[in-house]
């Protein structure tokens, strides 16, 4: 598998041409079949290029949004990747766009995965546009060190839809995209910032998957993957 890099002056460079590349993606998938799929993580780190992305002239009531992973808490909740998304890229022109969050107030967790699996089968497969981060230990999405179903979300075997996840370092209980669902992803991407870089040079090190899990993604997608990364 092979991977490019995009090196920026300063993250909010890289914010502006991470929201060009990605608009320019979901409007070449409207052009061809008249409907976009963008699937984005949360955390801290995407910020600044949702709040780019939203301003973008694109056609976004065609555009579906979701995320590669939730954490189990409500849309209200600080900690919800689902309040992140609307709070920053839900907004301006990119507020028409339709949203399917993976959160669902199920009575448990597994029937909350179910769900979210069936709510985002019809965005289609391979989604157009897939934009991962990376926690310092190395997980992207929920593929944490240590979680509690690692083998099977990483497993190329495991079908497309949304797992739980469980893990010491995850805080609440997990809801992830597969592997599987996110390493086909017509545009692949990869934010990373800061000494986030140091963490991505151990990953491209030998060493185990369950390790850093964000290996997989580096070693086993389909796509290249594109990592855009600033100080
Ligand atoms: O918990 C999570 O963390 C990762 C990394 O977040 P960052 O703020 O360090 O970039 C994120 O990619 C994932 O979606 C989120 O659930």
């Amino acid at each position: 598998m092979s991977a490019n890099m995009h090196i920026f002056e300063n993250a909010s460079a890289l914010a502006e041409a991470l929201a060009d590349d990605v608009g320019a993606r979901l409007a070449a998938a409207i052009a061809a079949r008249g409907t976009a799929s963008l699937a984005v993580s949360g955390g801290s780190t995407p910020k600044a290029f949702f709040q780019s992305l939203s301003r973008r002239e694109i056609d976004w009531p065609k555009v579906t949004v979701t995320l590669v992973d939730e954490r189990f808490v409500p849309p209200e909740n600080e900690r919800s990747n689902h309040r992140l998304v609307a709070d920053n890229l839900l907004k301006h022109r990119a507020a028409e766009a339709r949203f399917v969050p993976l959160y669902y107030a199920a009575e448990t967790v597994p029937a909350a995965a179910a769900i979210a699996s069936q709510k985002t089968a019809d965005l289609g497969a391979p989604l157009d546009v897939v934009v991962l981060g990376m926690g310092t230990d190395g997980h992207t999405a929920s593929f944490f060190p240590g979680g509690s179903r690692l083998g099977e979300a990483l497993d190329p075997a495991t079908p497309r839809g949304v797992i739980t996840m469980e893990a010491e370092g995850a805080g609440e209980p997990r809801l992830t995209f597969t592997f599987s669902s996110l390493q086909d992803a017509g545009y692949l991407v990869l934010h990373i910032e800061g000494s986030k870089k140091e963490v991505l040079a151990q990953a491209e090190a030998p060493g185990a998957e369950a390790e850093m899990p964000i290996r997989a993604m580096l070693r086993r997608a389909a796509s290249p993957l594109q990592i855009y990364w600033a100080p």
